[in-house]
C-alpha cells in the first residue's frame, strides 16, 4: 500500500520552451497519463512577479466589506461571481470553509466583474492581464497533450478561445479564512474532496500556505472510488500546479487521469493563517464536442458535459444538504443561498 508522501508529483520545467518543446511535451504527457497532477515551473509568463501581483489584488478584494463583495453575487447560469461558505461538496455535504470569486474573460466589461475602482484601481487591468498570460501557458500545455493523444497540435487550443461569447473558461480567486480567531467547525474542511469537471486546471499557490492534497486511485471519470491516501502538493509561489479535469479524462478515453483533491485544515502547531490560491479552469467553448479518439463515451457538448457532471455529483445527498443548510449556524448574506453553488468547474 502506498503511504502519504510516497507518490511524487512530477515537476516539469518549461525553461527554453522553443528549443525543448519536444522533450517537454513528452514529460507533460507522461505526467498526465501516469499521475494526473504535475507542477510546471520556469515558465516565462505569468512570471513570479505577475503571480505575486495577482495574489496582492486578490487579497485586497477579499478584504473589502461584505456589502461591496456581495454586489457581484454568484450566478449559477453563468458560473461567475462571489460566494462565501456556500459551496457544498457531495463528499462532505458541508460548506467549504472559504470564499471565492469567479470571473470570465469575455464578460470582463459586464456586471459579473466587480466594480471596485475606488478600492482597488488595478483590479480590472491586473486580473485581465493575468488571465491572458495564464491562457497562453495553458495553450502550450494543451498542445502538448493533444500531440500526446495523437491529435492535431491545435485540436484543443482551437476550442479554448476565451474571447468567444461561448467561452466557459473561468478564473477563480480563493480565500480560505484564517483560523487564529475563528475555529473551523467540527467536521468541516477548507475544501472537500472533489475532482474538477473542467478540461485542465492550473492552480497558483503561495509559499507557506500549504494544504492542497491529491488522492490517486480513481479508476475512471464515472467512478467515485477513492482511496484514502492523500499526497500533499507543497505550495511554492511562482509554480503552477496542473491537474486533468473530468472533461479531458473523458476526451482521452480515460488515458489521462482526473484525480480527487482537497484542501485540508491546518493542523495543531501549524500556521493558522489564511490561505489564498488562484485556479484557472480551462473549459472548451459550450458547443465543443467532447469525445475521445476511441469513442469510449458517446459524444456530448462541453456545456452538457458540465450539466451532467453537476447532476451526477449533486443529485445524491440533496436532502442531507438541505438539512445541513437548515441546521447551519452560519449567517449568509440575503442574496446568497447556500447549497445553490454548483460550480461548473470543480
Ligand atoms: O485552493 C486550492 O488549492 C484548490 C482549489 C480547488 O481545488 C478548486 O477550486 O477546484
Ligand atoms: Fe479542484
Amino acid at each position: 500500500m502506498p503511504t502519504e508522501n510516497s507518490r511524487q508529483i512530477p515537476r516539469i520545467s518549461l525553461h527554453d520552451w522553443d528549443n525543448r518543446k519536444n522533450e517537454i511535451q513528452k514529460e507533460i504527457m507522461n505526467a498526465a497519463e501516469n499521475v494526473g497532477f504535475f507542477i510546471i515551473k520556469d515558465q516565462d509568463s505569468p512570471s513570479k512577479a505577475d503571480i505575486e501581483e495577482a495574489f496582492r489584488i486578490s487579497e485586497s478584494f477579499f478584504r473589502l466589506p461584505e456589502d461591496v463583495k456581495s454586489r457581484t453575487p454568484f450566478i449559477r447560469e453563468q458560473n461567475t461571481g462571489w460566494e462565501k461558505r456556500a459551496q457544498i461538496r457531495p463528499s462532505t455535504n458541508l460548506p467549504d470553509q472559504k470564499e471565492s470569486i469567479q470571473l470570465q474573460y469575455h464578460r470582463r466589461y459586464d456586471p459579473t466583474w466587480p466594480v471596485v475602482d475606488d478600492h482597488i484601481p488595478d483590479f480590472h487591468k491586473t486580473i485581465s492581464g493575468f488571465i491572458e498570460k495564464t491562457q497562453t501557458v495553458s495553450m502550450r500545455i494543451l498542445s502538448c497533450l493533444a500531440i500526446g493523444l495523437g491529435l492535431e497540435e491545435d485540436y484543443f487550443t482551437k476550442i479554448h478561445d476565451i474571447r468567444s461569447n461561448e467561452a466557459m473558461t473561468t478564473l477563480r480567486l480563493l480565500h480560505y479564512h484564517e483560523n487564529e480567531t475563528r475555529a473551523i467547525p467540527d467536521g468541516h474542511i477548507r475544501a472537500g474532496a472533489h475532482t474538477d469537471y473542467d478540461f485542465l486546471t492550473l492552480l497558483f499557490q503561495r509559499t507557506g500556505e500549504d494544504g492542497l492534497e491529491v488522492c490517486p486511485g480513481r479508476e475512471c471519470y464515472t467512478s467515485f472510488g477513492m482511496s484514502d491516501v492523500w499526497t500533499p502538493v507543497k505550495a511554492n509561489t511562482g509554480e503552477i500546479v496542473c491537474n486533468i479535469g473530468d472533461m479531458l479524462m473523458s476526451l482521452s478515453d480515460d488515458r489521462l487521469k482526473s484525480l480527487f483533491h482537497r484542501v485540508r485544515n491546518p493542523r495543531t502547531g501549524e500556521s493558522q493563517k489564511a490561505r489564498h490560491s488562484i485556479a484557472f479552469f480551462n473549459q472548451p467553448i459550450r458547443s465543443a464536442v467532447i469525445q475521445g479518439p476511441l469513442k469510449k463515451y458517446p459524444p456530448i457538448t462541453a456545456r452538457d458535459f458540465i450539466l451532467d457532471a453537476a447532476r451526477r455529483n449533486y443529485a445524491q445527498g440533496e436532502k442531507e444538504r438541505e438539512d445541513a443548510i437548515k441546521s447551519s449556524k452560519f449567517q449568509y448574506p440575503d442574496n446568497i443561498r447556500p447549497g445553490i453553488i454548483v460550480s461548473a468547474n470543480a
